[in-house]
């Protein structure tokens, strides 16, 4: 068992936008590992991290991944910090995984003030711009596909990651 779809990339490139989507047009479900998170912790991921730290939260995140990986079927978003893990980004091999990618500029439109996003709670901008020179790379090694969302709707993304998996497929 191997979801279709692992979606990876930065805050605000759309994952959970267009995880969803694509589940929809594949009539799969859709998981996100971040609610799988909160639903596990009981509570929502900013009072994750201002309870218990960033660090507990990110072992919340390995675990949750290494079991989904292995038992959930349908687009599986992962959150935009998951692949800074090692131990994750090997795990991620031989999956399909799409990097959705988003240039700084439609990333902090679409982050807007970084609501519900600890890590952007201040300076949004420029930690997003830190975050995302720092982790382009990782996507880059665990993407078997990669789509730019720049200036894209979510529903024609969706459209092409499912069409590159009938193709890949
Ligand atoms: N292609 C797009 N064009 C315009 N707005 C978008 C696009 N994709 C997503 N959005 C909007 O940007 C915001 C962030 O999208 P979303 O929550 O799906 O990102 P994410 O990658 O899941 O982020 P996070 O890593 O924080 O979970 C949402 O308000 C969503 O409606
Ligand atoms: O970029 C990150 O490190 C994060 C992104 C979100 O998806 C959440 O997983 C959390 O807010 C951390
Ligand atoms: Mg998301």
């Amino acid at each position: 068992m191997a979801p279709v779809a692992v979606v990876v990339g930065p805050p605000g490139a759309g994952k959970t936008t267009v995880g969803l989507a694509a589940a929809a047009l594949l009539g799969v479900e859709f998981a996100d590992t971040d609610h799988l998170i909160e639903v596990r912790a009981g509570k929502p991921i900013p009072e994750i991290f201002f309870d218990d730290g960033e660090p507990a939260f990110r072992a919340l995140e390995r675990a949750v991944i290494a079991e989904t990986l292995g038992s959930f079927e349908g687009v599986l978003a992962l959150g935009g910090g998951a692949i800074l893990h090692e131990g994750t980004r090997e795990a991620l091999r031989g999956h399909t995984v799409v990097f959705l990618s988003v240039e700084l500029s439609d990333a902090v439109k679409r982050v807007g003030l970084g609501v519900g996003r600890p890590l952007l709670s201040i300076n949004p901008r420029a930690t997003l711009k830190y975050l995302m020179e720092e982790r382009r790379p990782l996507y880059a090694s665990v993407a078997t596909h990669t789509i730019a969302t720049d200036a894209r709707e979510p529903d024609e993304i969706a459209a092409e990651l499912v069409a590159l998996l009938k193709n890949a497929g």
